[in-house]
């Protein structure tokens, strides 16, 4: 069992990783929440395996519970399905003093997040995050939001959580083409952050092997996002670095309408893509993009991507909420390990078309 504090002052909050911690969640939740309602938001798969577990544990432990069931997949993180979730919340009678669970991916995390955030002006809320990007991401540092036709993310707040309880045996369930996509979040921390921690995952060639290290993996993921977050919860500057292959990732997943990409196969694919472009323009140590590519192969992850229209996708990127003025903010490698945050202009990506 590991904890990690994210020190955000009044909204400073826990993350617990324990394996089986699903099984005593109503005795945790007991700690922290006292009052009597809880909404549980989850999608069909996650809820087929977890969702009566967790409903009726709390109904044990004395809770009034609701569960809402959302399809499963990117495209529930949409502005429409917003209603239909504060609609069940006002059927229940939820008040602002009781508390949402966010069970579930990213996804789930995403919009539920949005939900607690803006329903009666703002909810308590928990992240049960159950896939391995939401374990190593979504649900620490409070970025909460939907996406829209012409963007990624483009409606949301920064909303943090109450508490984040991560049970890693609740990936055993994951589909292998989910646990490949989490992978691509792992490797961006080590990208960014931690080239021994890249190293490590070099060493590492199946999900089994993987698996044997889950809890340190979930750790140093979550430790190097906590303390991003605890130095710019507001993405001002340092947290910018989070979005490592985001910005052509982001825009790959617009283009194709959410429906093509998983987001950790469109971020892998995105920090190849602008490392090739930074070494060459001799920002990046060469051989670099090399590394990133060898490493997202061996775990499963694709590297290499077409587009029809490259207007298009270039105007979509120019919507990416990194971007002041009339500056585009991208994120490069100096090498493994080490990140920057530049000011360039949209023909940074010149080349894009020709190295891909
Ligand atoms: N808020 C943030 O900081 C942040 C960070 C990274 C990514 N994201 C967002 O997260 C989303 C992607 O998250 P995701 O990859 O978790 O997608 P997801 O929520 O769609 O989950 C992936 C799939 O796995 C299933 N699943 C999840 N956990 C399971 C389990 N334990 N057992 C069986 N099936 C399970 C889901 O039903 C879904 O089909 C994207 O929208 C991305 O933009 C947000
Ligand atoms: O938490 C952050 O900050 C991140 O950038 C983490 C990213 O992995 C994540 O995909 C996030 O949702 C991107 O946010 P956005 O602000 O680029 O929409
Ligand atoms: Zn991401």
């Amino acid at each position: 069992m590991s904890e990690l504090q994210v020190g955000l002052g009044n909204n400073s909050y826990t993350i617990v990783i324990e394996n089986g911690l699903r099984h005593r969640l109503p005795e945790e939740i007991k700690k922290i929440y006292s009052g009597s309602k809880i909404a549980i938001v989850t999608d069909n798969n996650v809820g087929m395996y977890y969702g009566s577990q967790l409903e009726s544990g709390l109904q044990a432990a004395g809770y009034e519970t609701v569960l809402i069931t959302l399809p499963a997949g990117e495209h529930t993180k949409d502005f429409m399905v917003l209603p239909r979730i504060y609609d069940q919340l006002l059927d229940f009678q939820l008040t602002r003093d009781e508390l949402i669970i966010a069970l579930g991916g990213g996804v789930i995390g995403d919009v539920t997040g949005f939900a607690a955030s803006s329903y009666l002006r703002g909810v308590p809320f928990i992240q049960i995050p159950t896939s391995l990007l939401a374990q190593v991401d979504s649900s620490i540092g409070g970025k909460v939001g939907v996406d829209l036709a012409r963007g990624k993310n483009l409606v949301g707040a920064f909303y943090q959580p109450k508490k984040v309880f991560i049970d890693p045996q609740m990936l055993d369930t994951l589909p292998d083409h989910y646990f490949r996509d989490g992978m691509g979040e792992v490797i961006k921390y080590g990208c960014i952050k931690n080239a021994a921690f890249f190293d490590f995952l070099k060493t590492m060639h199946t999900r089994e092997e993987l698996m044997l290290h889950i809890e340190d993996i979930l750790y140093t993921c979550c430790d190097i996002k906590r303390r991003v977050v605890e130095t710019d919860e507001k993405d001002t500057g340092e947290r910018m670095l989070l979005n490592f292959g985001h910005t052509i990732g982001h825009a790959l997943e617009t283009y194709t309408d959410y429906s093509k990409y998983s987001h950790g196969e469109a971020i892998t694919i995105g920090m190849v893509a602008i490392t090739r472009l930074s070494e060459k323009k001799g920002i990046t140590k060469p051989g670099t993009a090399d590394e990133i590519e060898a490493l997202a192969k061996q775990i499963g992850l694709p590297t290499e991507f077409q587009v029809g229209e490259w207007d298009s996708f270039l105007a979509i990127m120019t919507l990416d909420k990194k971007n002041l003025g009339d500056h585009l903010k991208v994120i490069l490698l100096k090498e493994i390990g080490e990140s920057i945050i530049q000011n360039e202009s949209i023909s940074f990506f010149d080349d894009l078309e020709r190295i891909v």
